[in-house]
């Protein structure tokens, strides 16, 4: 059976799902973004069959429709999509990252035969555009769909099996409740790499010793903080509501802490780090897909030539199976870190033990 396929905004996200939809059997996908600029870049980069500068011309015939703008365009789409002549019984998801208004906007626009599921993949990273798409962005991370309670269940079928595809697992979540979870574990977490980060730029205006001794710890957990500013300021003043809410947490806990210092309480702090600890090693770290698992290892390498293959060599020559390699930081002045990916969980840990006893700096 053939199946058109429209990406609204072939950027990171839009462009990673058309390389998992694109070669499939009886597929074919259009590619749609309003400038020419970008236009030029998604099909240099070959992720669609057919790329359009007209939204009309991207939909008319597409089976589902992925919306896949900045979240503070998401409204206007629809309401353009909703003035246009679609199939009936077309399906419409989006991926941003906020999942009320947009159903709520979906619901306004009382559409007869045609299902809005609100969706939001789990997976992406601090880069952005089509330049850093990947069919392997979706991989074993979780796809979060928010349909309404009243949702046609054939439609809702039809979407999953396609995102089969992606490789991510499905689940189904409430749209309110999506984002307060989100907010928590993704939203609250860039402001607060954001503004760690400036903290210390600041320091460093007038002592660069900051910048050269920033590794780590500190990159660790700063990474989210180079994402990109437009999609961010979008999702943060989308959800500024359950955002706020968070930050008025954090500030008590920022208070916590101060109290903990200045009465030199030791146990306290001996306690929180147990606590956070304890939870974060419940944390599913290493991910198991339904198709295979994936085991991940990263360490960091010295920024010199050859040293991919040299890795790759050295596990090889040990009989240990990579399933994928990718370079998730490049810079010249640090090392860079690897991402070393494993089906087999016991290729994993002799990787880890190997490479450890070899004297790189391995984490998870
Ligand atoms: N960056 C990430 O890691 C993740 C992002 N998301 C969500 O995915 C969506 C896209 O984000 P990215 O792919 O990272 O951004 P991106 O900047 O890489 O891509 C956005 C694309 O939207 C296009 N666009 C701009 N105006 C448009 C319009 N009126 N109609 C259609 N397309 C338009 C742009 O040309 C660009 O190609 C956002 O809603 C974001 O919240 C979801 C999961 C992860
Ligand atoms: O880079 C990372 O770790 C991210 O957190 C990427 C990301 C960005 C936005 C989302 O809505 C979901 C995932």
């Amino acid at each position: 059976m053939s199946m058109n396929i429209a990406i609204l905004g072939v950027g990171l996200i839009g462009g990673s799902l058309a390389l998992c939809f694109k070669g499939k059997p009886g597929i074919t996908v259009v590619g749609y973004s309003p400038n020419e600029a970008s236009t030029i870049k998604y099909v240099a980069r070959g992720v669609v069959d057919k790329a359009t500068t007209s939204l009309e011309e991207a939909v008319i015939d597409a089976d589902v429709i992925f919306v896949c703008s900045p979240v503070g365009l998401l409204d206007n789409v629809l309401s353009e999509l909703r003035a246009l002549p679609l199939r009936r019984g077309c399906v419409i998801t989006d991926v941003g990252s906020t999942k009320a208004s947009v159903t709520r906007k979906a619901r306004e626009l009382a559409w007869e035969g045609i299902h809005f599921i609100g969706g939001h993949p789990m997976a992406g990273s601090e880069r952005s555009g089509v330049e850093a798409a990947s069919t392997l962005l979706f991989e074993n991370a979780y796809y979060v769909l928010t349909p309404e309670n009243d949702v046609d269940e054939e439609a809702y079928e039809r979407l999953v099996q396609l995102l089969q595809y992606t490789r991510a697992h499905i689940i189904r979540l409430d749209p309110v409740e999506h984002d307060r979870v989100v907010g928590a574990i993704s939203h609250l977490p860039h402001i607060v790499a954001s503004a760690l980060v400036n903290q210390v730029k600041k320091y460093n205006d007038d002592n660069d010793m900051y910048v050269h001794l920033a590794a780590g710890g500190f990159r660790d957990i700063t990474r989210i903080a180079s994402s990109d500013p437009v999609i961010w300021s979008d999702i943060l003043l989308n959800n500024r509501e359950v955002v706020l809410e968070l930050l008025a947490d954090w500030k008590h806990s920022v208070e916590n802490w101060m109290e903990t210092l200045e009465k030199e309480d030791g146990e306290r702090i001996r306690e929180a780090f147990k606590e956070s600890g304890d939870f974060r090693s419940r944390m599913p770290e290493r991910r198991k897909g339904v198709l295979h698992s994936l085991y991940d290892l990263h360490i960091e390498v010295p920024d010199t030539p050859g040293i991919i293959g040299k890795i790759a060599t050295l596990l090889g020559n040990h009989q240990l199976n990579l399933s994928n390699l990718q370079i998730i930081e490049s810079r010249e002045d640090v090392p860079g870190v690897l991402r070393l990916s494993f089906r087999q969980e016991k290729d994993w840990e002799q990787s880890n033990e190997l490479l450890t006893a070899m004297g790189y700096n391995v984490f998870v």
